[in-house]
């Protein structure tokens, strides 16, 4: 499997806080990855990196084989982005938007830009001020997607889009998917929302990567384990969250693919993401490093 995007000891450092540390990641052409953690964990800071706005304090990135630390334009050509909040030039119509676009990039696909907006009903003769946002959102994917990119780079664009426009919004990537084979990289906090369309995970927290994997390899690696709260608990490594309540006790485990030798009054069971993801979110700093 080819791979889209490389990233070997990635860093990031303003002034002395280092927002992204050690990030190592190889992504298959193809996959949609979803790219989570709390607020200020680096995502934004991975993305530009990725999409060359930004120059590493250290490490590598290699976008479909190719550095983009350089900001090299034939990487970039093939990398549509959409920032967070989507910002469009208020006063620009969306034909000019369009136009625009034309003009700057080589391989722009406009016939399908404005067939993708005129099956969403966005007038291209409107002010991309005066559209919802939602609309906004579908104007700025359009724009990247003609672009004919190999990776779509996504910063939260769910962000502030009520559920009818995020499922409209998130269609729109899944044919863009389906019909060319590209790459997609999404940051969002809207965890529900990415189960569905998302085959890859990467977790970040306090700049430091704690998950990435395929979905199905991640799930597959961890366990809850239930028990009575007064048993000896198994002795287990690998513990990522401890729940207790009067009578029992959960253990969210990184089991890998051994599974546990447990006590009969215990039981193992599969986790679900939204859950996985919560817990590590919520691990304290000095247990996540
Ligand atoms: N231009 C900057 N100058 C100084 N510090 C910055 C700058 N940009 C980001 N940071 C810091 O780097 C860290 C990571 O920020 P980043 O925006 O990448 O996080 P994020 O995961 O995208 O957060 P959010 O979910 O809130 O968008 C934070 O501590 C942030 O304050």
């Amino acid at each position: 499997m080819s791979t889209a995007l490389e990233t070997k000891g990635l860093g990031m450092r303003y002034g002395r806080t280092w927002a992204l540390r050690d990030c190592s990641l190889r992504l298959p052409t193809g996959s949609v990855i979803a790219l989570v953690g709390p607020n200020g964990a680096g995502k934004t800071t991975l993305l530009q990196l990725v999409t060359g706005l930004l120059r590493p304090t250290e490490g590598t990135v290699e976008v479909l084989g190719r550095d983009a630390r350089a900001g090299s334009a034939e990487a970039l050509a093939r990398v549509g982005f959409v920032a967070q909040e989507h910002p469009l030039y208020q006063g620009m119509s969306v034909a000019d938007l369009l136009r625009m676009g034309r003009s700057l990039n080589l391989r722009w696909d406009q016939s399908m830009a404005e067939r993708r907006l005129a099956g969403l009903g966005v007038p291209l003769a409107k002010r991309a001020g005066a559209l919802s946002g939602g609309q906004q959102a579908q104007v700025a994917l359009a724009l990247a997607l003609a672009k004919r990119p190999a990776l779509l780079v996504l910063d939260e664009p769910l962000a502030n889009l009520d559920p009818i426009a995020r499922r409209d919004f998130m269609r729109t990537v899944m044919t863009a998917v389906a019909e060319d084979e590209i790459t997609v990289l999404l940051s969002s906090h809207v965890i529900a929302d990415l189960e569905s369309v998302c085959d890859r995970l990467v977790l970040l927290k306090d700049g430091r990567m704690q998950l990435a994997g395929a979905i199905d390899d991640v799930l597959a690696d961890h366990r809850i384990l239930t028990g009575p709260r007064t048993g000896a608990e198994p002795s287990v490594s690998g513990l990522v969250r401890a729940v207790h309540s009067d009578r029992h006790t959960d253990l969210l485990v990184r089991t890998g693919t051994d599974r546990p030798d447990l006590h009969p009054a215990w039981r193992s069971q599969p986790v679900g993401l939204e859950e996985l993801i919560l817990a590590y979110l919520e691990r304290p700093a000095e247990v996540a490093r």
